[in-house]
């Protein structure tokens, strides 16, 4: 049988993956540079002469690797002992065995885009516990809680909204909780479009009430299995037994107002009874600029809890709660957070893998996800899903996505045809979005 399609990379000029490398990666990096400048005086006072130097010696080797970076140099390995060092450079090692002998070492232009890109900001951790004391910071902090402030009066909306509806959730009829449920699931698809690695770290908040707009956006979404959901959730719901459990896990994409969009839509789960638990997986390192760590969840929370809008703060005190009584669960894995496809995952990461084999049902939010779901590779537009996941199937799975890079699957013969003539860049600006559902029907 024929191998998998060519993953993405650099190596295809004027392709968003080469674009991103040449333009949007070392903004990035740039910018990460600016911000622990910025903090210069703040790392003095806090740890004094050791924190300046500390600061120093973190520019120093983020320029370094921006000049890598430019320069299109090897691939080099991590030096520094940290948990998930080991199984990087194997990686990184493995990526070296698929090139041949004269292509020599993988390069950022050369070698797979996921690859290179994962790497880029494992270095950029990797530059931040090389220089203690300052080896927690995170470089991205500022501009996720920024993207949450900015993004205010959506979050008042929406929890003021989640509230009207739980206070009511009794009277509402299977039609009005089924449509809740597809607002809700849209409102977090939508969401994803605010991540702060595609528009290089600038700022990118919800400034208008998603909610107004959703019927706009219907036709934005390329593949639409809402349904599929919608049956599966309401079947278990009406089948488990009164001690038996429903349990949903939401793989976490961005902090900030998407976030806010994936608890909303988590707390409705549970006040409509579509689910009795609900696990959620972040990163264990900043990652991908905007992408949720405990830290970003706990702050999150804390903020929304501590706003003086009445529903606002209902919303955090009840997520705290959900939490403290289990019915929220909050892992860490460092395979999130490693190169890899999710076919490997059940080798690379059983644990993981057995984790999520105990959902009804896994929600995975965002683009580098699905990335990882396809392999980020070259697929033609109309392979099922379920063929693109190879092999990939811990429990039923949804994709919650907004188009950002040049890979989609499962879609109609015709259907991408649509928007490549009119649309060069329909793949990559998060206009278009999908929910992508795989499982038995
Ligand atoms: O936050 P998301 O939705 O995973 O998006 C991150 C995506 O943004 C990008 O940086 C592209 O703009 C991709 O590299 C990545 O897939
Ligand atoms: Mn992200």
């Amino acid at each position: 049988m024929a191998g998998p399609p060519a993953s993405l990379s650099g190596q295809d000029e004027g392709s968003f993956a080469y674009l991103t490398i040449k333009d949007r990666i070392p903004q990035i990096l740039t910018k990460a540079i600016d911000t622990l400048h910025r903090h210069k005086s703040e790392f003095f006072e806090k740890h004094g002469e050791k924190g300046t130097e500390a600061e120093k010696k973190a520019i120093s080797l983020l320029s370094k690797l921006r000049n890598e970076l430019q320069t299109d140099k090897p691939i080099i390995p991590f030096v520094e002992e940290f948990v998930d060092t080991d199984i990087w450079n194997q990686y990184i090692e493995y990526q070296q065995s698929l090139l041949n002998e004269n292509d020599g070492k993988p390069r950022w232009f050369y070698s797979p885009w996921l690859f290179v890109e994962c790497y880029m900001y494992r270095r950029i951790h990797e530059a931040v516990i090389q220089s203690p004391p300052i080896d927690d910071f995170d470089v991205f902090k500022e501009s996720k809680d920024q993207n949450f402030f900015e993004s205010q009066e959506s979050i008042i909306a929406l929890c003021t909204h989640l509230q009207e509806v739980v206070t009511t959730i009794r009277d509402l009829d299977e039609n009005q909780l089924k449509d809740e449920f597809f607002r809700l699931l849209q409102i977090s698809l939508w969401g994803n479009k605010c991540d702060l690695s595609l528009s290089g770290g600038e700022t990118s908040s919800q400034k208008t009430n998603i909610m107004n707009s959703l019927e706009e956006l219907k036709p934005l979404i390329l593949v639409n299995d809402l349904e599929h959901l919608w049956s599966l959730l309401n079947n278990c719901k009406k089948t488990r037994g009164k001690a038996s459990i429903t349990r949903v896990d939401i793989v976490l994409d961005n902090s900030g107002f998407e976030l806010v969009t994936d608890l909303v839509l988590a707390d409705f789960l549970l006040s409509a009874q579509l689910a009795t638990e609900i696990h959620f997986y972040g990163k264990t390192i900043p990652w991908f600029v905007s992408d949720a760590t405990i830290r970003d969840f706990n702050w999150l929370i804390e903020q929304v809890k501590g706003s003086n809008h009445k529903w606002m703060s209902k919303c955090g005190a009840d997520w705290e709660t959900y939490i403290k009584v289990g019915r929220w669960v909050y892992h860490d894995h460092i395979f999130w957070t490693l190169p890899h496809e999710f076919c490997v995952m059940s080798q690379v990461a059983p644990d993981l893998y057995a984790e999520l084999q105990k959902a009804h049902l896994i929600l995975f939010k965002g683009d580098l996800n699905y990335r990882k779901l396809t392999g980020d590779r070259k697929w033609e537009f109309t392979v099922p899903f379920h063929q693109a996941l190879r092999g990939f199937h811990p429990a039923p799975l949804c994709s919650i996505r907004t188009l950002k890079a040049e890979v989609q699957v499962g879609l109609w013969p015709g259907q991408a045809e649509q928007y490549i003539a009119s649309e060069p860049s329909w793949m990559t600006t998060g206009k278009y979005g999908v929910f992508q559902f795989d499982g038995p029907l």
